[in-house]
């Protein structure tokens, strides 16, 4: 029973995205694109459209890049062939952990709580920058957008993650940047705190329902777990 109605129920486990809420990749993407639509004959693309174009997987970014630029969308297996052996050398280069992640991941696993990372990268990608960027021992399950058979908007994978962590949505908070977090928490019926400084496809997440917004990791952990 949840004793303040209303309320969501205090966290028992946390998911959080990775892209936007828990490393800044914007840096990793835009090079990793330039370098495929070089090898492909492209013109380049600008750094707003990478910022407003990330969120839903590799896979949808290659396939509006190809359109953005007038190729042909026949041109997909390549590109996206290129854009993952581009990606796997490039992870992490151009990336950094925001500031107050490594603060509040210490804080929830100071609570005890199971956390898992849920992103719609791909899972190889995923372990491989959470290890170059020491992130990699605060979670107890890491997975990624080819793990199940729908990534995020839809709730699937949140629910997947909810089984595998072993609580149930009511009381698993998920941590994201962006209206696909949003959606799927929602439909998931997760708790959902929303970062403010990540990729929201050029919209004001503010302006996205939340049980929280918060400018800092640390600052969701400070708020609500005390
Ligand atoms: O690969 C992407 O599009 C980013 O995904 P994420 O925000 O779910 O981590
Ligand atoms: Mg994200």
């Amino acid at each position: 029973m949840n004793p303040n109605p209303g309320q969501p129920l205090r966290p028992q486990a946390c998911i959080l995205d990775l892209d936007g809420t828990l490393v800044d990749t914007l840096g990793d993407f835009i090079a990793v694109l330039g370098l495929t639509l070089t090898d492909l004959g492209l013109p380049a693309v600008n750094r707003e459209f990478v910022e407003h174009t990330i969120g839903r997987g590799g896979e949808n970014l290659v396939r509006q890049t190809l359109a953005h630029v007038g190729a042909e969308p026949a041109l997909f297996d390549r590109a996206w062939a290129l854009y993952q052996q581009h990606y796997a050398t490039v992870n992490g280069e151009h990336a950094s952990v925001y500031p107050g992640v490594v603060e509040g991941l210490e804080a929830l696993c100071a609570l005890g709580l199971p956390l898992a990372v849920l992103t719609n990268k791909p899972a190889a990608p995923t372990r491989e920058l959470l290890k170059r960027k020491g992130l990699d021992g605060f979670f107890t399950h890491v997975f990624g957008g080819d793990d199940f058979a729908r990534k995020k908007p839809d709730p699937l994978p949140l629910l997947k993650t909810c089984e595998a962590l072993g609580t149930p949505p009511s009381a698993t908070w998920m941590v994201g940047d962006s209206r696909n977090d949003a959606e799927a928490a929602h439909a998931a019926g997760c708790p959902l705190v929303l970062v403010t400084y990540g990729y929201n496809h050029g919209e004001d997440i503010r302006a996205v329902k939340a049980a929280r917004h918060v400018d800092r990791l640390d600052q969701f952990s400070a708020c609500d777990l005390s």
